[in-house]
């Protein structure tokens, strides 16, 4: 039978898939959070890498060249030896410049006061040691100890070394503070990917199922198409542009395999007299009445069409011309009857012309000495069967109505 007759008409805001826009979104959204907390762990990493490292392994080296300076002038003191000068020069020029470099690099305000701190301190201690230097060049040994053993000098030189024990801790502590700060970031940009992910998923669920049902509806859309443009909109039997397309390959599949096709033409008697008694409506009726008896009365493999006004064609697949004829008579003798009709139809009869496909070649063959039987019925009186002859011609060209609309 044709197609379902169900009508939709989604409308293009239905079709259009906001889900797909919104996954996109989120795709775009988290890929730009992912891509950002990859560039600030790369700075993150590069900007421990300029500033914590360097600034830790200077406040380590910074103790050593205070302390060794300090040593070298207090070693020319108790031996009187002056090659230890150069060797505090050297240790005070290195101690001078790991400042400088301290300094610059410096991140947190508490650093900076402290390495500040410490250069004014070098400053002091270098300006004793060289004074202590002189006394030793000039062989004041005992004054040269004095000046090393004096408050100022000791007192310098332990909080020298304190500030730079206390720098290396500031910034152990501070490197820390900003190992879990970074840790802290991850964690939040974490659970922020979870979250999208989450989201992400969930468009693409909704977006699936907006697809399914946008792709149900097309297929529901042209199968409708499908039954407009082969079913008979009266009877909901097929048309006779679906007849004539089924009725060539039946024809094929029938030569090919050997098989006989029969045609069964179905003209209701007295039409014209129906429609002129009971008006045009019902009319109608009757003819959706007989159809339905008509597919009551098939196989499934039968193709029943209305190929003109009152004029109805059954094919009949791998069925020959006693059996087409048998088949023929228990529908005429049913609608004669009047099984399952009503009113109008109840009085109608049929006359029904039969003809198989063994002399003939093409469908217009088949269709036409089925049309010529249906015609010779006609002559005996109608409501009968009658039978295609070989040699029958085709009927004066009566014109078949279209179906009514
Ligand atoms: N109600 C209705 N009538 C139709 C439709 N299509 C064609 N007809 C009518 O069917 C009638 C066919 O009449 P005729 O061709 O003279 O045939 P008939 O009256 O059945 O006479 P016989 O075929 O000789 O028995 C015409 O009056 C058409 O108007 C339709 O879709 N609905």
């Amino acid at each position: 039978m044709p197609p379902g007759s169900d009508t939709l008409s989604p409308t293009a805001a239905e079709d259009r898939n906001t889900w797909l826009g919104v996954s996109v979104i989120t795709t775009l959204v988290l890929v730009s959070l992912l891509l950002w907390g990859l560039f600030h762990a790369h700075r993150a990493i590069e900007e421990f890498e300029a500033e914590q490292l360097p600034l830790e392994n200077i406040a380590g080296e910074l103790l050593y060249h205070t302390t060794a300076s300090g040593m070298a002038v207090r070693l020319a003191a108790a031996t009187g030896n002056l090659r230890w000068e150069d060797r505090h020069r050297s240790h005070q020029q290195a101690a001078r410049r790991l400042l400088e470099r301290a300094q610059a690099l410096g991140s947190t305000e508490q650093a900076r006061a402290m390495t500040e701190r410490m250069r004014e301190a070098l400053a002091t201690l270098g300006e004793i040691e060289r004074r202590a230097l002189g006394r030793i060049s000039r062989g004041e040994l005992q004054g040269a100890r004095r000046l090393l053993k004096g408050w100022t000098y000791t007192k310098g030189s332990r909080s020298l070394a304190e500030d730079a024990q206390a720098l290396s801790r500031l910034l152990r502590r501070d490197v820390r503070h900003r190992a879990e700060h970074e840790q802290t970031l991850m964690r939040a940009s974490m659970i922020a990917v979870a979250v999208l992910l989450a989201f992400l998923a969930f468009a693409w669920y909704r977006c699936m199922r907006q697809w399914e049902r946008n792709d149900r509806k097309r297929r529901e859309k042209e199968a409708e198409i499908l039954r407009l443009t082969y079913q008979d909109p009266l009877t909901g039997l097929y048309n006779r542009r679906f007849f004539l397309e089924a009725g060539e390959k039946a024809l094929a599949h029938a030569r090919r395999n050997g098989k006989c096709l029969s045609a069964l033409m179905i003209d209701v008697d007295h039409f014209k007299t129906i429609n002129d008694t009971h008006g045009h409506a019902a009319g109608d009726a009757v003819l959706q009445a007989l159809a339905e008896q008509l597919s009551g009365s098939m196989r499934a493999e039968d193709v029943a069409a209305r190929v003109g006004g009152e004029e109805f064609c059954i094919l009949l697949p791998e069925t020959d011309l006693p059996a087409a004829r048998a088949a023929a008579e228990r529908i005429r003798a049913r609608i004669a009857r009047g099984d399952g009709l009503e009113g109008g139809a109840a009085g109608a009869t049929i006359s029904v012309g039969v003809a198989d496909s063994a002399d003939v070649h093409s469908l217009d063959g088949l269709m036409h000495r089925a049309d010529a039987a249906v015609y010779r019925a006609k002559r005996c009186g109608r409501d009968c069967i009658a039978e295609a002859a070989g040699d029958e011609p085709a009927p004066e060209a009566q014109p078949a109505q279209a179906p009514a609309p």
